[in-house]
């Protein structure tokens, strides 16, 4: 947190270099380390979208299309991050978002990302495409929460064996991801003819060689019911961008919906997330989950600042899951890289709380926005 004068320098003191540590969060700079450190293939892979990456692009621009609203004079001076997420203490709204084969971007994988959300406070997802095991990764978090992010597999059994498997794995939830159908079509990785690296670990799929898979139906609202009793975990649904689809799931058995276009790596042209969030909003405010609480709704898609996270707050987020930017903590930096991610997101998100009056997450409303009428949309 800055004080509240400038520093002083000292007579005869230089400026610091910026290289030895990170004195701020600079995610550009960060992704351009990324790129040198990987693989083309491999950066073009995290970093694509689908078709013309219309919507990749447009992402972190829908957020700035709101301007902030400052409350002065409220008593503030302190901003205090802690929130639950489905009755799940969290030191901080900001998450990670499931993302698949970290061990491209760093041998550890997705241990590395476990360890430092753990120290960060900040929720977990773990995709269901790991390089390291369901339960491996739910060591790593030395118990502190995660998610399960579940997608559909070519064999239920297999599908229904994971949902179990991450119930009893001690995941608090489970992620069910329904914008992913097929793969979306990703130029770069049609030009790269991208492939998976030899030698890497599907860690979550079944070992080669056993009998082939029978496709099961595509899932419907029903499944939502039916993976909560098999998991014996809360249900979130990952992918919607609907108020009607969030309702849907919502009275399907949903505790919670998370608005996403998935990066803008499946449909392009689909509707921002920032754009999609209040419509959802609107649409299951006030219905109770499963257990009888509120729904909470959650959002990613091009949050890369803490302005931009107080906008998904103010919207009606109670999180906002990242990324990309993990990504690239992780390929520069390991556990560190994520953990200075995660860090730097919430520092600046506290910041930009304090500055506009806002004492906690839930004290973030729709008064702080409006929407300019010169701003480009
Ligand atoms: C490289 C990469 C892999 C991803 N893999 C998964 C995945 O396995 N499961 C999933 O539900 N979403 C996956 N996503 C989507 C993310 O969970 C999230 O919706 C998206 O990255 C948020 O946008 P951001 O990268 O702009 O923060 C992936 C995204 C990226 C960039
Ligand atoms: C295994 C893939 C489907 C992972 C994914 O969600 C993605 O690449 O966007």
């Amino acid at each position: 947190m800055t004080g509240l004068t400038q520093r002083r320098r000292e007579p005869g003191e230089q400026p610091r270099s910026t290289d030895g540590g990170p004195a701020h969060l600079d995610l550009d700079d960060l992704e351009t380390r990324a790129r040198s450190a990987l693989p083309a293939e491999v950066f073009d892979y995290y970093a694509g979208g689908a078709d013309a990456e219309v919507t990749l692009g447009e992402a972190p621009q829908a957020w700035r299309s709101w301007r902030l609203r400052p409350r002065v004079l409220r008593g503030v001076d302190h901003a205090d991050l802690t929130t639950t997420l489905l009755g799940t203490p969290a030191a901080t709204p900001v998450g990670v978002a499931p993302w698949a084969y970290q061990g491209m971007a760093h041998p550890d994988g997705e241990l590395a990302t476990a360890r430092a959300a753990a120290g960060a406070g900040a929720l977990l997802t773990v995709s269901t495409s790991a390089t390291h095991t369901v339960e491996e990764v739910a060591s790593a978090s030395a118990g502190a929460p995660a998610w399960f992010q579940l997608y559909r597999q070519h064999s239920p059994v297999h599908t229904d064996d994971l949902a179990r498997r991450a119930g009893a794995a001690g995941y608090r939830a489970l992620v069910l991801t329904v914008d992913l159908p097929v793969l979306g079509r990703r130029r770069r990785d049609l030009r790269n003819d991208f492939a998976l690296p030899a030698g890497l670990r599907m860690a979550n799929q079944p070992a080669p060689g056993g009998a082939p898979a029978e496709p099961g139906p595509p899932w419907t609202a029903a499944d939502i019911g039916r993976f909560a009793d098999l998991s014996g975990l809360p249900v979130v649904v990952k992918g919607v961008l609907r108020g009607d689809d969030a309702l849907a799931c919502v009275r399907a058995g949903a505790s919670a919906v998370w608005v996403s276009t998935h990066g803008g790596r499946q449909v392009d042209l689909v509707v921002p997330s920032a754009h999609a969030l209040p419509e959802v909003v609107d649409a299951v405010l006030g219905e109770p989950g499963p257990d009888g609480a509120d729904v909470e709704v959650y959002v990613d898609g091009g949050v890369r600042s803490g302005t931009d996270a107080l906008v998904a707050l103010a919207l009606g987020a109670r999180a906002v899951f990242v990324g990309r930017p993990t990504v690239w903590g992780l390929a520069t930096g390991g556990a560190a890289g994520v953990r200075a991610v995660l860090d730097g997101l919430s520092a600046e998100l506290a910041h930009a709380m304090l500055l506009c009056g806002v004492a906690s997450p839930a004290d973030a409303g729709p008064d702080l926005l409006v929407r300019s009428g010169w701003l480009p949309r």
